[in-house]
């Protein structure tokens, strides 16, 4: 891609990018939130069309003015999230659209046997047959790139792919990367997890504001290997150091407390305590069972077993509403389905759960609404072009900073955050884990939800690692590693509690 220029009305985005991929290369995209990346990749997918610019195949120009074109070049856009049919087997969804038929009798057979091929090309024991909707994450993800691969991609786009799997179902995607990198097929993987990039990618392009600032090769042939602070340097400009993050404090009394708290095939006996003013983390892999508990307290599963204290006294939180009004705000899991509300703007999604404190008698005030978002606007460097644009034209990351926004703005004394950074990039993460560390001074709980061991372990005072629905193990903040809680978390036992049975 060559000189590729693009803006949204005055909001010029990509100022005259080139970008390179080799063949059979897997090509890290990296930069801060609102930077360009998927603005560029939507263009060379023919999801948008560019201003300016040029984008070669081979040193041959091409034209790409649709999704449609972009394939017929070879080149296919996984989405963040996936475009399968849950209804249908995975035959049927590769096919889909594209359907072989001879007249008007569609050919079953072919269709499963070409699904069949492809998949043991990528080295996957799948029938083709089988439902989607009994596959699990990372499963999803390989019949994407499989669909890809039906229709001959030679350059797959991934953004952000590992964003909800596994460490295992991470390492399975990659193997498949890897057999097809060999065969020829070049990966453009965009990210903002630097130890995956690290791991699996050959080359890198790091842009900022609309600009590409460096770009090489991750194993600079034989010299020293580029490190993830080296790319994180390129991408905020400065040095990045968690050292100084964490700060010892004094806790207070125990504010929320569980009791054998219950749901069926979900969670059980859950026995937790959370002290005012602390920051607690949660763990383990995904389907651990964390994410409902914290939806559960948070008042989203009305039937449940077992009892929840707040400041020693029962609550029955029956409703959302019921949660807000004791204090307790909450970031799901899900940005896309659960964290915001798509036809409304920036400025409305993040007012959605103040509009009581925003209200002058019968009406909102718009004066305060303004202040209130500025505030979070400036306190989360929030990248919007205006506030009352539509909550999808800013960048994923952007939008997950609004949404945490959001769950601020209520002031809340338990603020619960599942999978908080979810997108975000390396300078922001330490960002909102200052603002989280600066809450707690002030006396807000925080629980912080993360199958990302490292990012539990920079902020948390306290560790509860959890396994297929229980609580595993407690760990204060001095004991944990990553690897106790790993081994914890796949359900093993640690040398202590062996040496005790
Ligand atoms: N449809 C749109 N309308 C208006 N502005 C848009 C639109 N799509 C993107 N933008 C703006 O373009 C800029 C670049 O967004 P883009 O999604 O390309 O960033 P990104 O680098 O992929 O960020 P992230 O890492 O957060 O996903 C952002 O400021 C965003 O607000």
């Amino acid at each position: 891609m060559k000189g590729i220029e693009k803006s949204f009305d005055r909001n010029q985005v990509l100022h005259g990018v080139d970008f390179t991929l080799k063949k059979g290369s897997i090509h890290a995209l990296l930069g801060e939130n609102g930077t360009g990346k998927t603005t560029l990749m939507n263009i060379l997918g023919g999801v948008l069309p560019r201003d300016g610019g040029r984008v070669f195949i081979h040193g041959e120009e091409i034209t790409i003015t649709s999704p449609h074109m972009a394939a017929e070049q070879g080149i296919a856009f996984i989405h963040q999230e996936l475009t399968l049919v849950n209804d249908m087997n995975i035959y049927e969804n590769l096919f889909l659209g594209c359907e072989i038929k001879h007249g008007i009798v569609v050919g079953r057979k072919e269709m499963a046997k070409k699904a069949a091929e492809i998949l043991s090309l990528m080295q996957v024991n799948l029938s083709p047959h089988t439902m989607v909707r009994d596959l699990n994450a990372s499963y999803k993800q390989v019949v994407e790139i499989a669909r890809a691969l039906m229709k001959n991609a030679r350059v797959i786009i991934m953004d952000e792919p590992t964003a909800s799997l596994t460490d295992v179902e991470i390492e399975h995607i990659f193997t498949i990367m890897r057999s097809l990198k060999e065969k020829g097929v070049s990966f453009i993987f965009i990210s903002h997890k630097l130890n995956e990039v690290i791991e699996i990618c050959d080359a890198y392009t790091v842009m900022r504001d609309g600009r590409v600032v460096a770009s090489g090769s991750i194993d600079n042939s034989g010299q020293e290997k580029i490190s993830e602070n080296d790319l994180a340097k390129h991408m905020v400009g400065k040095e990045l150091s968690y050292d100084d993050l964490y700060v010892q404090r004094e806790l207070g009394g125990v504010l929320l407390e569980t009791k054998n708290l219950s749901r069926e095939n979900e969670f059980h006996d859950i026995n937790l305590t959370l002290h005012k003013g602390e920051i607690l983390g949660v763990t383990g892999l995904l389907g651990d069972g964390r994410s409902e508990l914290f939806a559960t307290i948070f008042g989203c599963n009305p039937k449940y077993g077992g009892k929840i204290l707040l400041n020693g006294k029962e609550v029955k939180i029956h409703s959302t509403r019921k949660a807000h009004r004791l204090g307790i705000s909450y970031v799901p899991r899900n940005r896309k389905e659960n964290g915001i509300v798509k036809d409304l703007s920036v400025s409305h999604n993040m007012s959605l759960p103040i509009l009581e404190k925003l209200r002058n008698f019968l009406f909102i005030s718009r004066k305060k609404e303004r202040q209130s978002n500025e505030y979070y606007v400036n306190a989360l460097n929030i990248k919007v072009s205006d506030i009352n644009n539509s909550i999808l034209s800013l960048s994923g990351g952007n939008q997950q900073k609004a949404v945490l926004a959001k769950a601020l703005g209520s002031l809340p004394q338990i603020i619960i955050l599942d999978n908080p950074t979810q997108g975000v990039d390396v300078g922001a993460k330490l960002e909102i884990y200052s603002i989280l560390m600066e809450l707690s001074k002030q006396g807000v709980s925080v629980v912080v939800l993360s199958s990302e061991a490292q990012e539990i372990l920079r902020v948390c005072d306290r560790i509860y690692v959890m396994c297929e629905g229980e609580i595993r193990r407690e760990l204060s903040r001095s004991e944990a590693t990553e690897e106790k809680i790993m081994v914890l978390a796949t359900g093993g036992t640690l040398s202590d509690e062996t040496q005790t049975a």
